[in-house]
């Protein structure tokens, strides 16, 4: 079987992405295996090929292009960064406007940038090279933000347009919750999965996406509460289902589509909602008063995808 590769974004996975040139696919063992053990998992036999080819350019790097070769990536890497912060300081700033002009509700400024700030972080990782040190670049952003936001929450300077649009009360304390766990999440999955794992793009995609909605509607729409959490309701929790199989199955295509995943996806679309409704039955639990949503439903993600795609 051999594959057209995307040539999109120069870091898509080939190794000359330029020339549409196709690949052979790896047998299903090593595809399999080089999908779920991100390099930083992925014991020296279960390289996929990225990573042999991350070898062999360090290899040639420091024989051929040496200390230019790896400056440019770094140049490449850090302005991918420094882009990406940019927008999420834009993203915020807009949503505070949005809300200072009571265009929209407090509540619904916040689950905007919930939703938002995850999913539109995901899919700027591909402007990151193919360096195998683009991942700590793009974990710069999520660092930054969770600077910002103990800069803030522990009062050291103040910033009401960052209070108004990420907390629900407008109290600074509250950065310190549910908005720093989130960009934690944001910085482990960029680490240890990256965008070479579906475990890490579907644990931000029901965080952002199917968590944010499950508040968005269940809001506003979830009178019929739940017999075991009378906090949640039944509205909100299938929104959180439907939301987290419809953004996870998005961003998997996303990141198939520009090579760098091989799936099945006849068997992905199954597994896929069955670490949906994990995370749609566990969002529902009443602990979220001791633990917090941006914790409890990325852990149950990671956990469900991780023994659903064949561990
Ligand atoms: N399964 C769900 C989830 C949320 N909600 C509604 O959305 C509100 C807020 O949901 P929650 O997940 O508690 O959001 P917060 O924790 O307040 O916000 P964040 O996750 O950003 O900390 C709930 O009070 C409820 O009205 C719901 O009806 N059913
Ligand atoms: C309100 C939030 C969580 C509470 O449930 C989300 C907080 C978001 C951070 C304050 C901002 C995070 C920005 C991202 C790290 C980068 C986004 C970049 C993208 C291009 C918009």
């Amino acid at each position: 079987m051999e594959f057209p590769l995307a040539v999109l974004y120069p870091s898509a996975k080939s190794p000359a992405p330029r020339n549409h040139r196709s690949l052979k696919a790896p047998s299903i063992l090593s595809q399999s295996s080089a999908i779920l053990f991100p390099p930083l998992l992925r014991p020296p036999t279960m390289l996929g090929a990225s990573d042999r080819g991350g070898s062999s350019r360090r290899l040639c790097a420091g024989t051929a292009s040496g200390a230019n070769g790896l400056i440019a990536e770094a140049l490449h890497d850090g302005g991918a960064a420094a882009l990406v912060t940019a927008g999420g300081y834009s993203l915020v700033l807009a949503l505070d406007n949005l809300a200072r002009r009571n265009l929209i509700e407090q509540s619904l400024s916040r689950k905007i940038v919930h939703v938002l700030s995850g999913i539109c972080y995901m899919a700027s990782w591909p402007i990151f090279s193919s360096s195998s040190q683009a991942r700590y670049f793009a974990a710069v952003v999520p660092l930054l933000n969770c600077a910002r936001l103990l800069f803030y929450g522990l009062s050291i300077a103040t910033n009401e347009g960052v209070i108004k649009s990420i907390t629900r009360e407008g109290k600074p304390e509250e950065l310190l919750k549910g908005p720093l766990y989130y960009v934690l999440t944001l910085m482990f999955s960029s680490l240890i999965f990256w965008r070479e794992s579906p475990i890490g793009i579907i644990s931000l995609a029901v965080m952002s996406g199917g968590d944010g909605f499950a508040d968005i509607l269940g809001r506003r729409y979830g009178s019929r509460k739940l017999p075991y959490n009378k906090k949640k309701s039944w509205v909100g929790s299938i929104s959180m289902f439907m939301f987290g199989f419809i953004f996870s199955s998005m961003m998997l295509y996303y990141f198939s589509a520009l090579g760098y995943l091989r799936l099945d996806w006849e068997s992905t679309v199954e597994k896929v909602a069955l670490v949906a409704l994990a995370a749609a039955f566990m969002e529902s639990l009443p602990i979220s008063d001791a633990i917090d949503d941006n914790i409890t439903v990325p852990v149950t993600t990671m956990a469900a995808a991780f023994l659903v795609f064949g561990y």
